[in-house]
């Protein structure tokens, strides 16, 4: 089984996909993670953000190590942990140069695919990002557009960063952060066959529960039309 959690900035995809995946006893894969990879490692070789070429060759040499544990995320980068630098404000400022890199996206969407695949006769995953149901994997058997509104994003970033984060910067990593990537990625309408789920007036357990009970759905339909 194959879940697809799809959405903007601080939606909940994260924390949702996680639940479930825990929840479901399936594996989770965060590609968002994979672009921030390539950002730390564009940075840590000095490279210019702007210079396409030489970022997706980085890309691709790139040795990426991704956990699919909903319960331990855990990524490495040429041997070296980056678990917690991606996290950092200075890769959520630049990834989106690097999430609009169109030969990034192709080199990482093909990594994505082989982890989906590797998951597939443990049962399943979920997996969570911007493009998943309408490009990485349209075979998802469900798929779930993850929204909330603006302000209920903004507040939920605001809450995770440290102390003295200001207006500016909660606006950049959410809202202009958000305008670019979509340049990318259709991910603020559902694409066909997806669910909507507005998140804003939800607890994290209530979206983890509607997606549960979606996937239960999901798995049931084809037995059903078989009998
Ligand atoms: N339904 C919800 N209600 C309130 N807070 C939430 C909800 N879903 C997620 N959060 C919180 O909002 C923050 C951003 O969530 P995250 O999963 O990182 O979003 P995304 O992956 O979409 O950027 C986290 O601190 C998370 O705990
Ligand atoms: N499938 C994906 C996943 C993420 N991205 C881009 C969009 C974001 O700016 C970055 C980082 O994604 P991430 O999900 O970590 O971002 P959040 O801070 O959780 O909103 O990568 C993408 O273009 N396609």
């Amino acid at each position: 089984m194959i879940i697809a959690v799809d959405g903007p900035s601080g939606s909940g995809k994260s924390s949702t996909a996680r639940g479930v995946a825990t929840r479901l006893g399936l594996r989770y894969l965060d590609t968002g993670a994979t672009y921030r990879a390539v950002t730390w490692s564009a940075l840590e070789h000095g490279l210019d953000l702007d210079d396409t070429e030489a970022v997706a060759a980085r890309a691709r040499a790139l040795d990426l190590g991704i956990s699919t544990d909903p319960q331990r995320g855990h990524f490495t980068a040429d041997g070296t942990d980056v678990t917690e630098a991606i996290r950092d404000p200075r890769i959520s400022a630049s990834v989106s140069k690097i999430a609009t890199n169109l030969e990034v996206r192709a080199e990482l969407i093909r990594r994505q695919r082989a982890i989906i695949d590797a998951a597939q006769p443990t049962g399943g995953i979920v997996v969570e990002g911007r493009d998943i149901a309408t490009v990485v994997a349209t075979d998802a058997e469900l798929k779930v557009l993850l929204t909330a509104d603006t302000d209920a994003r903004l507040a939920r970033r605001k809450a995770e960063l440290a102390e003295g984060v200001t207006a500016e910067q909660l606006h950049d990593q959410i809202v202009r952060r958000d305008a670019d990537d979509a340049t990318v990625s259709e991910f603020q309408v559902a694409s066909d066959g997806a669910v909507t789920i507005d998140s804003t007036h939800l607890s994290l357990e209530e979206v983890i529960d509607v997606i549960c009970r979606l996937a239960k759905e999901a798995e049931a339909a084809p037995r059903d039309q078989e009998s």
